[in-house]
């Protein structure tokens, strides 16, 4: 039996036990709990950093997606980065961008916050950098619908002309090609947004002043140029304290008042001659329903030359690059123009399906020569989890898209400049079968895709039909074989400085 002492020491126990079975098991549940929770709110890896400013010393400023594609074989196809508090992740596989961008796009779509260059320089009304919201969705709409597959048909006897004219002022004057590039580039964009006559020489000072404009949003661009991109706070300085806020706000309403000047003209002229059809008369006949101010809708036609240029002569030069460094692509592209359209006429866009090769030249510069390296950048709006990582709202998120076009697992020679790639067997996953992603991705890939692919097309065919390029020589005769990595890094578009010497194709 046992006595009451005996009783109460032994239910003692039990409870002691007890509360001590219970406090190990709350510690152990506590410490699952705990990991798990800390594991489900892992971001992905990345370089370890120093306290406070993390990985902000280590991103270079000039090319710093050589750097990314450096981290992403250290720690994998997408990493993330602690840029002074401000989580980055970057995506350096077409899947990876793929399946955020596209299969994501309703959490993907937004920008980072860029205070100077979108909110102050073009007051929240440029597309490319416009929140991911209601204007933005009004703007897209009408770029959209003005620039879309069947709409962009419209502008290809533009395209073809200043194609025509480009080799012209190549055959006659060689030596200023980038200028030609540029001109042409520039005339087709004007012309078709703003139904212009082609500008030529004497029009030069629109050409500077459209790569003006470019210049001043992209130099703004360049981390750490302006400490309120840093410090948002600091844009609610009073003007009187701050010049650069000062001198933003002068630039937007200065330049609102350009744009605005070219749709007021496009529409008196409407009202009188009946215009012939361009972007913007299609845009003024429209933009009510698509609920535009007239603000909104002149920086929207603004904006697209602004995108449009720098980008497409971005990509002519990687071209002329190219055909200096492989001639034997080249010679490839003019059998198959001679060929397809002889000598008696100049290729036109009624020959492009009968040019396959052509239009892998055009796939390979892009791929090879990407003028966006890192795409543009994107901002998470919602917690999400990928591939058990954590990826914050909030979270900045850059496609790494020189990466992806040099992925050893889908193309081999990554570095050769070989446009069979593109008719020899099916385009890599994650591409919507293009076999590049140097246009984008999701509801925000580029809205002047199918222009730029024209206008590459067509300028393309026409220079090799009539042109070779070649390595330009020196004095003593030696010949000067351009790098391919000599690039000029603007910001958010890349350069390439070759050294062609342009001959007639005899
Ligand atoms: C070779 C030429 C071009 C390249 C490589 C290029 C590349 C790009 C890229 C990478 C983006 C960002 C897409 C993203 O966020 O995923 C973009 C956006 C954009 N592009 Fe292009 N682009 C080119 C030509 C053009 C042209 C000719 C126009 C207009 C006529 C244009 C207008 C725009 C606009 C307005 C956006 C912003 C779209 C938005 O944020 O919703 N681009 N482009």
């Amino acid at each position: 039996m046992t006595s009451a002492a005996d009783f109460l020491a032994n239910s003692l126990l039990h409870t002691t036990l007890g509360i001590r079975i219970g406090w190990l098991s709350a510690l152990v549940m506590g410490f699952w709990f705990f990991k798990s929770y800390r594991q489900s709110r892992t971001l992905p890896p990345g370089p370890r950093g120093l306290p406070f400013i993390g990985n902000a010393l280590q991103v270079p400023t000039k090319m710093p997606w050589l750097k990314f594609t450096e981290w992403a074989a250290e720690y994998g196809p997408i990493f993330s980065l602690n840029l002074a508090g401000q989580p980055v992740v970057i995506l350096n596989t077409f899947g990876a961008a793929n399946d955020l961008f596209d299969k994501r796009s309703a959490i993907y779509s937004d920008r980072p916050r860029l205070v100077m260059a979108s909110e102050i320089l073009t007051g929240g009304i440029a597309l490319p950098f416009t929140e991911y919201g209601n204007t933005w969705r009004n703007l897209r709409r009408a770029a959209h619908e003005g620039l879309g597959a069947r709409a962009t048909e419209n502008f290809k006897a533009i395209q073809s002309r200043e194609a025509a004219f480009c080799v012209l002022d190549l055959l006659e004057d060689p030596e200023r090609w980038e200028n030609h590039l540029n001109r042409a580039v520039a005339a087709s964009i004007l012309t078709s947004v703003y139904g212009w006559p082609s500008i030529g020489e004497k029009d030069g000072h629109i050409v500077k002043q459209i790569h003006g404009i470019a210049h001043k949003i992209t130099e703004t661009l360049v981390p750490g140029a302006f400490l309120v991109d840093i410090f948002p706070i600091l844009k609610h300085a009073p003007l009187w304290l701050a010049k650069w806020k000062r001198d933003g706000l002068e630039w937007f309403n200065r330049q609102s008042q350009v744009f605005e000047g070219f749709i007021n003209a496009v529409e008196k002229k409407m009202a009188s001659s009946g215009e012939t059809y361009s972007f913007v008369s299609g845009l003024i006949e429209n933009r009510r329903r698509h609920k535009l101010t007239d603000k909104e809708a002149a920086w929207l036609a603004g904006i697209l030359f602004t995108a449009g240029s720098e980008t497409s002569s971005g990509a002519l030069r990687y071209f002329i690059l190219a055909m200096v460094l492989y001639p034997e692509a080249m010679r490839n592209a003019q059998k198959e123009l001679d060929d397809v359209v002889g000598r008696d006429r100049l290729p036109t866009f009624e020959d492009q399906a009968k040019l396959p090769y052509v239009q892998a030249v055009v796939k390979e510069v892009l791929r090879w020569g990407v003028v966006t390296p890192m795409g543009v950048a994107r901002r998470v709006t919602e917690d999400n989890w990928y591939h058990g990582y954590y990826i914050p709202k909030g979270t900045t998120v850059i496609p790494n898209v020189w990466a992806m076009h040099r992925d050893p697992q889908h193309f081999a020679d990554f570095d050769d400049f070989r446009p069979e790639r593109f008719l020899e067997g099916a385009a890599p996953e994650g591409t919507h079968s293009v076999g590049h992603t140097a246009f984008g991705f999701g509801r925000r890939i580029c809205v002047g895709v199918n222009f730029a692919n024209q206008t590459l097309f067509i300028t393309i065919a026409t220079i090799l039909w009539a042109l070779s390029i070649e390595k330009a020589r020196k004095p003593n005769g030696t010949w000067i074989t351009p790098s391919k990595n000599h690039c000029v890094d603007s910001g958010v578009v890349v350069y390439v400085i070759p050294h062609p010497y342009l001959r007639q194709v005899g």
